[in-house]
């Protein structure tokens, strides 16, 4: 709704009757705006949800999120949006005049800098909020959207859509849609999804990701676009403090630790990658959770040579069990269990 716009009236009498309904007990509040309002309320669908069990929720996705190493910029701007949204509630809670709410959004960012995580965390968050009815989400590339003939790509574009209805579609490398021009059947999927943004605009969020460079490339061989996404979030490469950081969570959610040296080698490693960090091969938070997960392997083979390893030595990763290349080591391979080689 428009700045300044009274809130049409349908379905339901006159906002007279509707108000006074609500007053007498007949209708409740959600019901009431619903009348009053049509369906093009989504800010207030559940508006009336205050137990504590809802604000327990809320509060532990949002710790979710302040949980999250560094993106600084992120939080802000989630916090933000949310801010945002509740004032907007109030405000037509007591019939001020609104701003419309379009959630929308860019994520703009190189792999492994938290994109997915936390589109996943806000659809959550969007759902306690009362804007979308679901809170799930849903990830889609080209090759889910993009058909062979004519028309497969807008039925495969509208079922995905329809999946992610009350929720978040995310679109990874959302530029790979515009890769062939204009014959191609990408055109098709973006025109679709331009639709489906009008036709659910109050139950749907559509968030194209991708690197920074190109995404900018496709929003400006697209100048339909921008303007239907307000919301432009930057997600920075991570710090070699920050890759740390991440990797120590990481490690404590699992119940292991590094010994110092395997700290100070994992360090050196992170900062050497950091300072080429503008490859794209670098994966940022990925690369270390694939570092993690191979070293928690890799110690387990370890330690299954040695009889009865302690409490601590079963936490420990130690040098040995931090590799950086990719693919498995020997000692995997040679291992009876789900490395061996086929
Ligand atoms: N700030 C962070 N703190 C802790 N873990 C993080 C953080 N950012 C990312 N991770 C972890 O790193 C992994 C990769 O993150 P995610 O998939 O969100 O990145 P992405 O930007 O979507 O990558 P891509 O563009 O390649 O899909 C996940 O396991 C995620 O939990």
């Amino acid at each position: 709704m428009r700045s300044g716009q009274r809130p049409p009236q349908r379905g339901g009498g006159s906002s007279v009757d509707v108000i006074d309904q609500f007053r007498n007990g007949e209708v409740a509040l959600n019901e009431a705006l619903r009348k009053l309002h049509g369906s093009h309320t989504p800010i207030l669908r559940d508006a009336h949800r205050s137990t504590p069990t809802d604000k327990q929720r809320f509060q532990s996705i949002m710790n979710e999120l302040d949980q999250l190493i560094g993106l600084r910029q992120v939080k802000t701007l989630v916090k933000e949006i949310y801010a945002f949204i509740q004032i907007q509630q109030k405000r037509q809670q007591a019939k001020l005049a609104t701003e419309p709410i379009v959630l929308h959004m860019i994520f703009k960012g190189n792999p492994g800098t938290g994109k997915t995580t936390v589109a996943r965390i806000l659809a959550k968050l969007l759902r306690e909020m009362g804007v979308l009815s679901k809170g799930h989400l849903v990830e889609v590339e080209r090759a889910d959207l993009v058909g062979e003939y004519i028309g497969h790509t807008a039925q495969k574009t509208r079922d995905h859509v329809k999946k992610a209805l009350g929720g978040i579609m995310f679109i990874d490398e959302a530029y790979s849609l515009a890769r062939g021009g204009e014959k191609d059947f990408g055109k098709e999927a973006i025109d679709t999804m331009v639709k489906a943004m009008e036709d659910h605009k109050n139950d749907f969020v559509l968030i194209l990701a991708g690197y920074d460079t190109e995404m900018e490339q496709f929003l400006r061989t697209n100048p339909g676009l921008p303007s239907r996404f307000p919301i432009v979030l930057n997600f920075e490469d991570y710090t070699e403090q920050e890759l740390m950081q991440i990797a120590d969570t990481m490690l404590r959610k699992r119940e292991y630790k590094l010994s110092p040296e395997s700290s100070s080698k994992l360090r050196t490693y992170l900062r050497n990658s950091t300072q080429q960090q503008g490859k794209r091969n670098f994966s940022n938070a990925r690369m270390v959770r694939n570092v993690i997960e191979r070293a928690v392997r890799l110690q387990a083979v370890r330690l299954l040579e040695a009889r009865n390893p302690t409490r601590d030595e079963l936490m420990k990763i130690e040098p040995d069990d931090l590799v950086f290349e990719e693919g498995p080591r020997d000692e995997e391979l040679s291992f009876g269990g789900p490395y061996q080689r086929r």
